[in-house]
């Protein structure tokens, strides 16, 4: 990375703390001065990555984030504040970034990352970092990093637990990997809950997210040894961090342009899941049902603790592991409507898959969850 010719006075008061620290000193600040770094989402790692890289100096930060600050997002996306529920995520972590470093340029990308725009973004930038929380943007940002030849950090999170590398193909030192060397193919939809399904500690944003600016400021101004080739764990409950080191899988082909990645996680119904489709129930529907009197079998598929928060009156728990185990199968009527639901409906598909496998032909399951029941029949009821 090119340093900037020079630092301001302001900017050496400033920065004081990293030039009299052998091996930054002024050169390196002058590089984070120079360095433009895109962060793909402002949410739970996109949050810490931004506030550290803007107080660090990085001078320029561009942002790709299409959506806006939810409730839900305060227990750990600390760019965020509460006049900002409602607002676009982008432009409240701008406001946020301008309050802790003028230096700073940020550029909003209001947009999804897509395959039609992330190569050329990409190319405007020398660093890149993936903050997002699914399969199909993780693939799109490595493929468009491997096409436009830069380096990216990359982090994820679940519940107490966090992962980062460093991935860059074209790495001068013939080091570099890319994330489909760690992870060849995208797990089946359902198989690893979203943070949205399953859970984040809010801190564990914390943990992993400076790490990954750690990882963006040793790569910007070459102090170090990066993650490059190597993955890093962290266990917040063992606390915990180990690294291993990553091969290049022999059997990679090479990525020579970007795809239809929704298509690629399987996101795209395929035949069975567009016909599992047809076995869904509004949630109109089943309040007719339930207000009806047909006998019906009302199964919550999701973890106690979410039952805890809020369960439809009249269902059954039954977690989704029990079914998918074939352990609770016996416990189900056969000759009964059977109606599965979860948070969203991502589960309760995948529970239903299982039942209609086993023969269970009346068995459906609830559009959009106990989110849409709550949303369309019941708002009394708190949303998580
Ligand atoms: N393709 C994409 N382009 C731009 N931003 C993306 C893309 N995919 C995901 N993001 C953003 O990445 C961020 C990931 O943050 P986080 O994992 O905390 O999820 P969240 O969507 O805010 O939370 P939750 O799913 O729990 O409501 C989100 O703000 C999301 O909008």
């Amino acid at each position: 990375m090119e340093p900037a010719a020079d630092l301001t006075r302001e900017e050496v008061a400033r920065y004081s703390r990293h030039l009299i620290i052998p091996g930054v000193g002024v050169v390196g600040q002058r590089r984070l001065k120079n360095a433009r770094v895109l962060c793909i989402g402002a949410g739970g790692l996109g949050s810490p990555v931004l506030l550290y890289l803007a107080a660090a100096g990085v001078g320029t930060l561009g942002i790709v984030e299409f959506d806006d600050v939810e409730s839900s997002n305060l227990q750990r996306q600390v760019i965020h504040g509460i006049a900002d529920v409602g607002r676009p995520k982008g432009e409240s972590a701008r406001d946020t970034i301008r309050g802790i470093n003028d230096n700073v340029e940020v550029r909003l990308h209001p947009v999804r990352l897509d395959p039609g725009n992330a190569v050329a973004l990409f190319e405007q930038y020398d660093l890149i970092l993936d903050g997002t929380d699914n399969f199909a943007t993780r693939y799109l940002v490595n493929d468009a990093a491997v096409l436009a030849g830069k380096p990216y950090v990359w982090g994820s999170i679940f519940r107490f637990e966090g992962q980062v590398s460093v991935f860059w193909e074209a790495a001068p030192d013939g080091r570099g990997l890319n994330y489909r060397d760690l992870y060849p193919e995208a797990p089946p939809p359902g198989m690893v809950p979203s943070c949205a399904e399953g859970g984040v500690l809010g801190v564990l944003c914390a943990s992993v997210g400076s790490i990954m600016a750690t990882e963006a400021v040793k790569l910007i101004t070459g102090i170090g040894e990066s993650l490059l080739g190597r993955l890093m764990i962290y266990d917040a409950l063992a606390m915990s961090y180990r690294t291993v080191t990553l091969r290049r899988d022999p059997g990679r082909v090479p990525v020579t342009e970007l795809v239809d990645y929704e298509s690629f996680c399987g996101v795209v119904p395929d035949d069975g899941a567009a016909a599992l489709a047809e076995s869904t129930i509004t949630p109109t529907e089943l309040r007719r049902l339930l207000e009806s009197d047909r006998e019906i079998e009302l199964i919550d598929v999701r973890e106690p603790v979410e039952w805890d928060i809020v369960h439809i009156e009249g269902a059954r728990l039954i977690p989704k592991d029990r079914i998918l185990s074939g352990e609770a199968l016996a416990e189900l009527p056969q000759h009964r409507p059977i109606v599965l639901h979860c948070k969203t409906g991502i589960r309760s598909a995948e529970a239903l898959a299982v039942l209609k496998e086993a023969g269970f032909a009346d068995a459906t399951h609830l559009q959009g969850g106990v989110l849409a029941w709550a949303q369309q029949v019941d708002p009394s009821l708190p949303v998580y």
